[in-house]
């Protein structure tokens, strides 16, 4: 287990996890669609993207805040949906809930939780500074299991619901692929039915079990007229993950979205894909501020978290780097994670003279 202050960085926790992981896990972790094109561009993105500083201003007292459906949340700044923690810790979801409660940071809870929901918000609750926490949802051909884990997450004290919209079916992730990928058996999506879930642990030569698990599970007819059927039924705003067009933007909030979140699912699923930060300022200005825009992809430092903030995002999510942390050093590694995040967005929010999260605007940044 590394002690969590060696790393300086979030990108310091990467080899750590690469250390601390098998092989195997490590590829499901790290890898993305075909070439991996659109992993590498998600973060090369916020590279071309400079700050423009102000002076002269009192930056005495920065404020992190933001606020999401009537609610302040501290921090812009939030752990992505993902599933499986137990691939990368133990102690799986419970250590990251605790880990992101102790930070103040949302915690997007993936439908493939090794951890069951409602002991994920009890992990949560007893955290030092505790967070928000959402449910993430894909659309699944047994709907009635969308409306059962809904009404749980509801019950629960979840905030808000995440419906991914970008995996009709399971990109082509070829280091899975020659690795013969499948979820190890003792780790289990267990708020899901065990006998559905059998097929993600089959290994086959050759093959993913995952994606052969989503092409059974996963339902890719679904449509708008979908989204407005869910949002009818569910006792919690629900947001929709994998917007990367203006158009698609536009459609969310036409049929319902509470928020959507710009994002090419960490490059996993379309290589090739635009990245998530060039993606994001024409959504911001399809929604117009009707709903929230959040964004993940990429996000390796504060200040890219800054540039996202300031091109319209109102939160940002981030994702592999959380599972670094967690596999590196449990909730500790976590919490550790998020604050050095934090530290080194608050710490450029004084140095641009831009104290306020919520006032980040376009002038903030230029681009090269
Ligand atoms: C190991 C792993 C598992 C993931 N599982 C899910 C998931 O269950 N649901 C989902 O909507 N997105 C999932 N994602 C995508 C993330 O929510 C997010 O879009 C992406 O990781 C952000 O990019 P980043 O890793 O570069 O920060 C997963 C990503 C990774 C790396
Ligand atoms: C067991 C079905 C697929 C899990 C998919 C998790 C995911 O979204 C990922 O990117 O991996």
């Amino acid at each position: 287990m590394t002690d969590a202050s060696d790393c300086r960085r979030p990108l310091d926790y990467r080899e750590r996890a690469r250390a601390a992981l098998p092989a195997h896990v490590w590829d499901y972790i790290e890898g993305g669609a075909g070439d991996e094109l659109t992993v590498a561009w998600n973060s090369a993105a916020f590279d071309r993207v400079s700050i423009v500083p102000r002076t002269m201003v009192d930056v005495s007292a920065c404020d992190l805040s933001c606020e999401l459906f009537g609610a302040r949340y501290a921090t812009p700044l939030g752990v992505a949906p993902m599933a499986y923690h137990q691939i990368a810790h133990p102690e799986g979801e419970l250590a990251t809930a605790r880990g992101a409660g102790a930070a103040g940071a949302l915690c997007v809870v993936s439908i493939f939780a090794s951890a069951r929901l409602e002991d994920i918000a009890a992990a949560r609750s007893g955290a030092e500074a505790s967070g928000p926490l959402w449910f993430q949802l894909y659309w699944l051909r047994r709907r009635e299991v969308m409306l059962d884990l809904a009404a749980r997450a509801g019950a629960a004290g979840y905030r808000a619901l995440v419906v991914t919209a970008d995996t009709p079916r399971l990109g082509d992730r070829r280091r899975d692929r020659h690795n013969g990928w499948a979820v190890p058996a003792g780790v289990r999506a267990v708020n899901l039915d065990a006998a559905v879930m059998a097929s993600a642990h089959r290994r086959r030569p050759g093959a993913s079990a995952l994606a052969g698990h989503a092409e059974e599970a996963f339902d890719p007819s679904a449509t708008w007229h979908d989204l407005e059927w869910l949002v009818a039924r569910a006792p919690l705003p629900v947001l929709v993950k994998g917007i990367l067009d203006p158009a698609d933007a536009q459609l969310a909030v036409d049929h319902g979205a509470a928020g959507v979140i710009v994002s090419n699912h960490g490059g996993r699923q379309v290589d090739g894909a635009i990245s998530a930060l060039r993606a994001l300022p024409p959504v911001v200005d399809a929604v117009a501020g009707r709903v929230p825009v959040l964004l993940d992809g990429g996000v390796r430092r504060g200040r890219d978290a800054f540039v996202a903030l300031a091109l319209g995002a109102t939160a940002v999510l981030i994702g592999r780097p959380v599972l670094w942390a967690l596999a590196a050093a449990g909730a500790d590694g976590v919490a550790h994670q998020l604050r050095l995040y934090r530290d080194e967005l608050e710490n450029l929010l004084a140095l641009a003279g831009r104290p306020r999260v919520r006032e980040l605007g376009r002038d903030a940044v230029a681009h090269g």
